[in-house]
């Protein structure tokens, strides 16, 4: 007969068993660590030659650099990058975690983007936490799927949504929707606004936002909500939630995630270990974002119901009614159309709304612009004239396009762009790159430090785009390049006209006083006044 184990006998058990987990738990660290060391020392090898963005040559140094200045991050790395076609900045010394390379010339942008497209893709969850709240958010939707030689598939799967999505953008019936309710949407914003005509200062960006996620809602959903009105949507309120609240926990938890990823054994460490469980579950703003999830899941749940009984399915033109039409071809899921509208709405809403609210900046800080550019609609839009692509192209309305394309060349709503890299590979001007680095772009710097693609690049000048001939994506990858491009690009373009000409019609803008404009540090780049997300405007009636 085995005797009954002792207490003492337990003790020990337990002391073995913590012992046993702890050498378990350095090896594994220490094999962690020793990975990263020698693929971190690697790829630094082969960088020796590159220099370092100016005045941040050791480790930490960019990372402390840009800790300090996040609230002008942008402008800090055109100063520190200034005049370099390609800069190295090192993070932490034993592994390329926070580490980059950054690429500030057409030739590197257009190799990452599309001679090497298969190499460079989106990062991984396992490598960065910011992906992990991202992809939570946006599941497996067409703007976080990986492509080429990161993928398992091939990149088949992100194929076959941009191809479907694709079509369902150049149907016929779902472009006159499109360009009907942008116009009645702009026109509710326009009211919106005059009932602050000579009256106190109005937040005109939030008014953007409301136009943007309107307009979707229509256009991808079939639904008619005014939000400018105080109409309850849950869906679009849900999206705001989710978005802020990932974008608050997600840089609260960056120290802890990059701690638990790195320095902490299975079943605590790595990216989908117990250690980040935990410290999700113990944060408010994580609870937050997984209620907002719930509610975006149960609504969309709620549309595709509502579309699939509805006796005028037929008839309809939203992109959700689209797919459905077609689900007995194709046999689209529920959760497909969930995740596709969803990426979408991420796609294109934010950045419009960011689009336009900075046009209206630099039309109320330029007056002698935003008079020109209303004698332009003036002369050529007459009160009654329909606005459609054919209406507001380049040719009919070139100042128009002018300000647009000089807005986005100064603020291009997403002003950060990475990839990561898949496998080794060298860049057109001989930089090496290993397998695992990050390599990062920037629009909004290749316009400003490109003295010879852009005389006076500082400057607003809408008429360096007249007459117009459309910039190489490579030197302005505003909406990215290659074959991963914006697939809504006319659609924002024309979204963003429709609007401006519908306000300045009958309405003038000035900035109201004492505002501290700057941007924003989300992934698109929002107007803030001070500390506030706010662009405050004085409205006028014209006569
Ligand atoms: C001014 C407005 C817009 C700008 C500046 C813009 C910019 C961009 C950028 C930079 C990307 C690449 C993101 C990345 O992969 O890292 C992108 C992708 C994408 N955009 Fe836009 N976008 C705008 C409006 C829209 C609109 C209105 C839609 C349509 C609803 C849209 C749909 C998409 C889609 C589906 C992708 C993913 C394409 C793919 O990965 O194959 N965008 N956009």
């Amino acid at each position: 007969m085995i005797p009954a184990p002792t207490l003492d006998g337990h003790r020990q058990l337990l002391a073995r068993s913590l012992l046993a987990y702890g050498a378990f738990g350095l090896l594994q660290v220490g094999y962690r660590l020793a990975c990263s060391w020698a693929h971190a020392r690697q790829a630094r090898t082969k960088l020796k030659e590159t220099p370092s963005s100016h005045g941040h040559e050791g480790f930490m140094a960019f990372t402390l650099g840009l800790a300090k200045n996040l609230h002008r991050a942008l402008d800090w790395r055109l100063e520190v990058c200034k005049g370099l076609p390609v800069c190295k900045n090192w993070g932490f010394p034993w592994s390329c975690m926070l580490g980059n390379i950054f690429i500030n010339n057409p030739e590197g942008v257009r190799h990452i983007l599309k001679d090497e497209f298969q190499k460079y893709s989106k990062a991984i969850p396992s490598l960065d936490p910011f992906i992990i709240y991202f992809n939570e958010f946006m599941g497996s939707g067409i703007f976080t799927v990986l492509h080429g030689l990161g993928s398992v598939d091939n990149g088949q799967r992100w194929l076959q949504m941009r191809k479907t999505s694709a079509q369902m953008f150049n149907r016929k019936n779902f472009n006159t929707l499109m360009q009907e309710v942008f116009v009645t949407k702009a026109d509710a914003l326009r009211e919106w606004l005059e009932g602050f005509a000579d009256a106190e200062p109005v937040d005109i960006q939030k008014g953007f936002f409301n136009f943007t996620m309107d307009s979707i809602m229509n256009i991808f959903f079939g639904e008619d909500v005014s939000s400018q009105t105080g109409d309850h949507n849950p869906y679009g309120q849900a999206f705001d939630e989710a978005h802020e609240a990932l974008f608050v926990h997600t840089v609260n938890s960056l120290a802890f995630n990059t701690f638990a990823m790195t320095l902490l054994p299975w079943p605590f460490g790595g990216a989908h270990g117990l250690a980040r469980k935990f410290h999700d579950f113990a944060s408010p703003m994580y609870w937050r974002f997984r209620k907002a999830l719930r509610i975006l899941d149960a609504e969309a749940h709620r549309m595709v119901q509502n579309c699939r009984i509805d006796a005028s399915l037929s008839q309809r033109r939203d992109l959700l009614a689209l797919f459905l039409q077609a689900e007995e071809e194709h046999g689209y899921s529920e959760g497909f159309l969930k995740e596709m509208v969803l990426n979408l709405i991420i796609a294109g809403r934010d950045t419009t709304a960011c689009a336009l609210s900075w046009m209206f900046v630099e039309l109320a800080r330029n007056p002698a612009v935003q008079s020109r550019l209303r004698d332009e609609i003036d002369e050529k839009l007459p009160s009654d004239a329909n606005l459609d692509m054919q209406t507001l192209a380049h040719g009919k309305l070139p100042y128009l396009h002018g300000v647009l394309y000089e807005t986005l060349r100064l603020w291009p709503p997403v002003p950060f762009d990475s990839k990561m890299t898949y496998a080794d590979d060298v860049l057109p001007d001989g930089t090496q790159v290993s397998k695992g680095i990050t390599v990062v772009f920037s629009p909004y710097i290749l316009a400003r430090d490109g003295e010879e693609r852009y005389p006076d690049p500082l400057a607003f000048k809408p008429e360096r785009w007249i007459p117009f001939s459309a910039p190489s994506p490579f030197e302005f990858p505003v909406f990215q390049a290659g074959p991963r491009i914006c697939l809504g690009m006319d659609m924002a373009i024309f979204e963003a006209k429709v609007a401006a000409v519908q306000l300045l019609r009958h309405l003038e803008f000035d900035l109201a006083p004492g505002q501290r404009i700057g941007y924003g540090t989300k992934i698109t780049m929002n107007v803030r006044n001070g500390d506030k997300d706010e662009l405050l405007v004085c409205v006028r009636r014209r006569h």
